[in-house]
């Protein structure tokens, strides 16, 4: 087989087992799209603007070993970056494709469409460069091979975003054909000394400790379901309590007798938090410490007994290992640390009574209390939940989750409107999954046009509308008229996407009993997205939300710094 250019891009993702690309049309990738068209196990999925298709492909990749997002070049790349940021931030490997200017143009003095209007388009490389962990351009077939395969082991290595632009009159340009993947998957090795000494070190802290405690942090997500795996094998070997932080929600199986639910400082699990003060050997395991999940910089809890491990490098008190990868260093650990159940035996000890939640009168005004007791009856182990930025932060951390039933979250970047394009790019990875998002109105208004490609592919995603007429996470940090914000008829808006043949479905609660109906027609609609939109008073919120709010505001508002002058 004759490649081009786009044919070996496309043949590059598709050994990688990717099954779908990300993208949105413009006259700089035209040709790209059609070269990479010609590879059949890629299935090019289009979204409504470049923003959605940069989270598709992030949620596409939380599925996905990666996820690649295909746009046009400035006025589309722009927009995406924003989502390429995001990826950045949440440790995810999007590969962000651009078309860009006819190879002939550079150097020439042209002015371009689509660009700033003037002569020099490097301008576009020189941002991606500050949001990817490699950026190339590709402005000659020779190159491209060598390029391509760089820009995605990049990505893969570093489980950040990188970015190629293929100038539009290269894409089909023949290349060479592309040889064994292996040479782009093939992993880091871990250095041996660094590994046995890090093991060591742990292995004397822990020696030494009289109860230590597992915190799991949201790094692991990206490090893929195998790690999370093997770190569950470690912690069912350590036998001590075992948390997650709230970016971590749902890596841990839940169900495991060790696991005793959330840290995030006062607003943590019952009795978590003392658990973690008390511990005097704290074992963090991809621990994002930034002033969200520290409550204000409340709870950054890290002592000179404790272990950072990280996803290539770990700390064990004053020492530092790097080259270790979490991939090799987990299991190293779990093959020599002994068991430890004081932390677990100490949880125990303190009998915290299960919260029982009543059903509401079916006929009172629903509140957040009911919504998440009905929320709760729908997560099964096929589940996934996305959390979207909001108050469905603080909800989601309540869940109890069957083993096998996950969350997504994007509690670094946290970019309100996320959670709708993301959540469609995971569902084309996993469409027989309960795929569930819990979105507020704010954060719809966003990206809500996305859902229309959820009815154009037909898929069964529900999506919990949260009404609460504003931005109460906001509100509840510092209020303003600034947080009030037009009602929409969002149920109504469904029938808007469907036009002529769609079969999403648009429903209103208002109460327990008409959610309670709600829900069961959401589960049983199987050919498309069901939005229930519910009416939720602006006064309530989560309790932790408010003290939360409380704290990041403090912060926020520390006075300045005052400098010798
Ligand atoms: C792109 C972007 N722009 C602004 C913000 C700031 N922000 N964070 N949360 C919000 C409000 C979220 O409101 P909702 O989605 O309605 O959520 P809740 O009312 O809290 O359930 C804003 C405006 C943000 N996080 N991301
Ligand atoms: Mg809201």
């Amino acid at each position: 087989m004759k490649y081009t250019v786009g044919q070996y891009l496309a043949t590059r993702l598709a050994q990688l087992g990717l099954n779908h690309v990300f993208a949105v049309a413009g006259d700089y990738n035209l040709t790209l799209l059609d070269e990479m068209a010609k590879v059949e196990d890629l299935e090019q999925v289009y979204c409504c603007n470049e923003l959605n298709c940069g989270f598709a492909g992030e949620g596409y990749a939380r599925s996905r070993v990666m996820g690649a997002s295909v746009v046009t070049f400035s006025v589309g790349a722009f927009s995406a970056f924003n989502a390429v940021g995001g990826a950045f931030a949440e440790n995810l490997p999007l590969l962000l494709i651009s078309g860009a200017p006819n190879n002939n143009d550079y150097g020439s003095g042209h002015i371009l469409h689509h660009t700033m209007g003037y002569s020099d388009y490097r301008y576009q490389m020189d941002m991606a460069k500050q949001i990817t962990c490699e950026a190339v351009s590709v402005a000659h077939a020779d190159e491209a091979p060598c390029l391509i395969d760089h820009a995605i082991r990049s990505a893969l290595r570093n489980r950040k975003p990188a970015y190629i632009e293929i100038s539009c009159n290269v894409a089909n340009q023949p290349c060479t054909e592309p040889g064994p993947i292996s040479s782009i998957t093939n992993s880091l090795i871990s250095d041996d000394e660094s590994l046995k000494a890090a093991a060591k070190a742990c292995l004397d802290a822990l020696e030494k400790a009289k109860s230590p405690v597992v915190i799991i942090g949201g790094k692991i997500r990206s490090a893929g379901c195998a790690v999370s795996k093997k770190v569950a094998e470690l912690t069912k070997k350590l036998g001590c309590a075992v948390a997650t932080m709230a970016q971590a929600k749902g890596l841990s199986p839940e169900e495991e007798a060790e696991y005793v639910g959330t840290f995030w400082g006062e607003i943590s699990s019952p009795g978590v938090e003392e658990l973690v003060r008390e511990s005097d050997c704290r074992i963090y395991i991809g621990a994002v410490f930034n002033d969200y999940s520290t409550v204000g910089w409340t709870c950054k809890l890290v002592g000179e007994n404790d272990i950072l491990i990280s996803s290539h490098h770990t700390r064990v008190g004053h020492k530092e290992f790097s080259g270790v990868y979490l991939k090799d260093f987990i299991p190293v650990l779990t093959s020599c640390v002994k068991k430890n159940t004081t932390s677990l035996d100490q949880f125990k000890a303190k009998k915290i009574p299960v919260k029982q939640v009543p059903v509401a009168d079916g006929k009172a005004p629903l509140t957040t209390v009911e919504l998440c007791r009905q929320i709760q009856g729908a997560i099964n182990k096929d589940t996934t939940i996305y959390l979207e930025t909001g108050d469905s932060w603080f909800h989601g951390m309540h869940f109890k989750l069957p083993n096998g039933a996950r969350v997504e979250s994007e509690m670094q970047w946290g970019h309100i409107g996320w959670s709708i394009p993301s959540m469609f790019g995971y569902a084309v990875s996993e469409p027989n999954r309960r795929n569930i998002i819990m979105v507020g109105d704010g954060s719809f208004q966003l990206t809500a046009q996305e859902v229309c490609q959820m009815i154009r592919r037909n898929i069964p995603i529900i999506i919990i509308l949260i009404n609460n007429s504003g931005y109460t996470i906001e509100v509840k940090i510092h209020d303003g008229p600034y947080n009030r914000i037009k009602n929409w008829d969002y149920a109504g808006l469904i029938n808007v996407f469907n036009a002529e043949d769609g079969k999403g479905l648009g429903l209103k609660a208002k109460n327990g009993a008409e959610l309670e109906k709600a829900m069961q027609t959401a589960l049983a609609h199987k050919d498309g997205p069901t939005l229930i939109e519910v009416d939720i008073d602006a006064q309530d919120c989560s309790p932790d939300l408010v003290v939360w709010g409380k704290k990041v505001a403090k912060a926020n508002g520390r006075a300045p710094r005052k400098f010798q002058t």
